[in-house]
């Protein structure tokens, strides 16, 4: 019998209200993974409760200290209560891992051709287009909706996704919480997120240039896959360098489901490129679902709107992508310039959650909802039915 089959009256109570503290990083119960060691309640109400954390100064310590102190105060007939913080046993912790992740020291790479998660790359060709600005927003919305959503940030020249999540602050970016050989990926306004800007060790990220080649950068997302525990997702997002048939291939080799979303600015010197980044993810075998149009024309006080960028890039895409065999390539949304937008990105304070009537912030909000109602095509994937 464990300790809670056994509690009875007050300390039952508490062990229920114990089912509403989640762990931050695995959004799951603590009482459902074995965090919680011991519930007593004695005559005068006192509730004394030990909870067992995987490490020792884990991330998110405080915070479910201070969410199991809150939630054994709330429950009925405790007057007061006092939490203990312990340590697992390596035991405990093994046990804590098969919990989370199923029994069986092999694992295989998520989101592999059975997977229900729908897996969406995030393409540009170009540099500097706002592809990790839309990434960023499109999870933080898609998350919004009720969607369970992880991102990797593979964008190894210009990991900003820390930053503009807020996962990163003077230099130092959150680090990943190791349970032995599995990684919890930081929570940050609902999304799961791994980027390679945590793997730097103590180098700081604003002075340190990643220069790696295509192989490390295919074993790197391999890992990201492998070691990475993202739990059940509706939907991962991931950032990835402009341009670069290397990890287009890479992907197309390690996520055979990938669909691919492009993102270009108005001008049509950028729709060229945007073009071709779409067509290499093609040839590999992914499914181009959209495009998405950064950057078109800023609204000035007057109500005038400059089109700093031109007009027409993201049509014009969408349509050079749109043929007989690939069918209607769609343009899912034209997001324009905004102050705003890069300003609550640059305090890693995403506007599609802190300023959401902004006209960039709505336009995004707009295409993840466009994202989730068309659900993924089942083209090309077994059906897993058996006759
Ligand atoms: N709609 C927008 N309005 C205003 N600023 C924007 C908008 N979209 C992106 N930006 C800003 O443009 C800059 C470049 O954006 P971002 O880093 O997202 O581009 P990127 O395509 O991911 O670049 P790279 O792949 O080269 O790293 C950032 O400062 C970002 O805040």
């Amino acid at each position: 019998m464990t300790e809670r089959e056994t509690a009875a009256g007050p300390e039952l109570a508490v062990w229920a209200a114990l089912d509403r503290v989640r762990d931050p990083e695995i959004l799951r119960p603590i009482t459902e993974l074995g965090m919680v060691e011991d519930v007593s309640v004695d005559a005068a109400g006192h509730a004394e409760v030990s909870i067992l954390l995987t490490i020792a100064g884990c991330p998110a310590a405080r915070r479910i200290e201070a969410d199991t102190l809150a939630a054994a105060e709330s429950a009925p007939a405790v007057a007061s209560a006092h939490v203990t913080v312990g340590v697992m046993s390596p035991a405990k912790r093994r046990a804590f891992t098969e919990r989370v992740r199923g029994p069986g020291g092999v694992r295989p790479q998520q989101f592999g051709p059975d997977s229900l998660t729908r897996v969406i790359t995030v393409t540009s060709g170009k540099g500097g287009v706002g592809k990790s600005s839309l990434t960023a927003g499109l999870a933080v919305a898609l998350a919004d909706q009720g969607l369970s959503v992880g991102l990797i940030d593979a964008d190894v020249f210009g990991f900003s996704i820390p930053g503009i999540l807020g996962l990163s602050r003077d230099g130092a970016v959150t680090q990943p919480t190791r349970v032995d050989d599995m990684i919890l990926p930081p929570v940050a306004h609902g999304v799961k997120v791994i980027s390679i800007g945590m793997f730097l060790g103590d180098a700081d990220p604003r002075t340190t240039a990643v220069s790696w080649r295509g192989p490390m950068l295919h074993r790197t997302i391999e890992q990201f896959l492998r070691d990475v525990w993202f739990g059940d997702l509706d939907v991962l997002l991931l950032d990835l360098p402009p341009g670069t048939g290397d990890i287009a291939i890479s992907v197309g080799q390690l996520l055979p489901n990938a669909e691919v979303l492009v993102v270009t600015t108005p001008q049509e010197a950028a729709a060229d490129v945007a073009v071709r980044s779409a067509l290499v993810a093609r040839q590999t075998g992914q499914r181009v679902i959209g495009v998405v149009e950064n950057m078109a024309g800023l609204t000035q006080p007057d109500g005038s709107v400059i089109d700093v960028f031109g007009s027409g890039g993201g049509a014009l895409v969408a349509a050079r992508l749109s043929d007989e065999e690939h069918g209607d390539v769609p343009l899912l949304g034209s997001v324009p310039l905004s102050p705003t937008f890069r300003e609550r990105g640059d305090a890693g304070d995403p506007a599609v959650l802190s300023d959401p009537a902004d006209p960039a912030a709505a336009a995004v909000i707009s295409v993840a909802r466009a994202i989730a109602a068309r659900g993924r095509g089942l083209a090309g994937r077994a059906l897993g039915l058996s006759v």
